[in-house]
């Protein structure tokens, strides 16, 4: 039999992985499949399961169900228990606190985990300076935790972390300690260690940002399931549901209930597009992307009156929010509308509907 070549195989791949804590399933049923090199970002709501997920393929939990394999090995096992432990399987974990050992230098910390793994004093030493150069903070190599930043903690824990070269590396959350300035200078930073390591990783974050800039992956997952997997831009561009639509893009998109009455799909009286975008559907829900929303009146274009909640500033244009009813809509427009909160407000739609989804969420093709 032929043997499948390395490459060929995925770097972490999963398969109906469950987790339960007592009587609460908090994945009922998950399967993923990461190519090696990948850079994957775990998002989705609080309380979706993103640490669980982490902890699972860090060897921190052990699944109840379902299994873990890291380059075609099995680490975890649900009904075996976790197979291989945390030092074994090969993966590093970076974690939202730093956890230095204050007793001990950066050298001293950046080298524990090689003395524990048996290295020895000579090939611990040029690994130390080798990671302590990729994160640039070689001048730094004798001082203790109580001596540097938090900026600069957060370095040596990636570094340690780094240093076994790990073959696939955790992140949960590693940047959220930092001020905003400083993370976007580690953002380039993981990035380039990434690139420069090829560690296959899996990064989870609450920042819309950090994860369409640094993915080569999004899973976006909703109550213990991947909602969406693939690559940033397909997501941005095609999303399968409602729950991806609304949840990623800044700002989020507009979604608009309309029915069918006649050849047009109407909503609040308004008839916004043609009925047969909805295929056999009677009920739908129409995707507007703010930037297919305007103020004031577009000739053709449906107008939908709504009442004016606030306006910011982002990148260059203003971000207007407006509410009809229960729904709120999001708006990307040129000028500051003069408008006070409260106010009525006419908003164009200026496109047709970006996406069609049906009323369970699910995106009509
Ligand atoms: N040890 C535990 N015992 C019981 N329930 C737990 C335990 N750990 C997590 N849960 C539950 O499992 C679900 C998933 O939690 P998890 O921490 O993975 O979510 P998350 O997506 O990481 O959330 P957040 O973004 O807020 O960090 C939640 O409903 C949580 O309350």
């Amino acid at each position: 039999m032929a043997s499948v070549p390395n490459e060929a195989k995925d770097a972490i791949r999963i398969t109906n992985l469950v987790k339960r804590f007592g009587d609460f399933t908090a994945i009922p049923d998950l399967s993923l499949s990461v190519p090696p090199g990948s850079f994957l970002v775990l998002v989705g709501p609080s309380g979706c399961g993103k640490s669980t997920l982490l902890r699972m393929l860090a060897g921190l939990d052990e699944p109840t169900g379902g299994e873990i394999a890291f380059m075609g090995q099995v680490v975890s096992s649900g009904t075996g228990g976790v197979v291989a432990d945390p030092r074994m399987r090969n993966a590093g974990l970076v974690f939202q606190s730093y956890a230095l050992w204050p007793h001990m230098t950066v050298a001293g910390n950046i080298g524990w985990p090689l003395k524990v793994a048996g290295w020895d004093r000579a090939a611990r030493e040029a690994r130390i300076d080798e990671v302590l150069g990729l994160l640039g903070i070689a001048a730094l190599r004798d001082r203790y935790p109580a001596e540097i930043s938090g900026g600069q903690q957060q370095r040596v824990a990636i570094a340690r972390t780094l240093a076994p070269k790990p073959s696939i590396l955790l992140f949960d959350e590693p940047l959220s300690n930092l001020d905003a300035k400083l993370r976007i200078e580690m953002r380039s930073e993981l990035m380039r260690i990434h690139r420069a390591t090829g560690a296959t990783s899996v990064y989870v974050t609450h920042d819309q940002v950090e994860a369409m800039t640094m993915a080569t992956h999004v899973a976006v997952m909703n109550q213990g399931r991947v909602e969406q997997f693939g690559p940033p831009r397909d997501l941005l561009a095609r999303p399968a549901t409602t729950f991806v639509a609304t949840f990623l893009g800044t700002p989020p998109g507009n979604l608009l209930p309309a029915t069918r009455e006649g050849d047009m799909l109407v909503h609040a009286g308004v008839p916004l597009a043609p009925a047969a975008l909805a295929g056999s559907h009677d009920a739908v829900q129409l995707f507007y992307r703010a930037e297919q929303i305007t103020i004031g009146r577009a000739p053709g274009r449906p107008i939908l009156t709504a009442e004016f909640s606030e306006a910011a500033p982002m990148a260059g244009k203003v971000m207007v929010t407006a509410a009809t009813g229960v729904l709120r809509l999001s708006a990307i427009v040129d000028d500051f509308p003069d408008a006070r909160p409260g106010d009525l407000i006419e908003l164009a739609l200026t496109g047709a509907p970006d996406a069609v989804f049906a009323a369970t969420g699910e995106r009509i093709e």
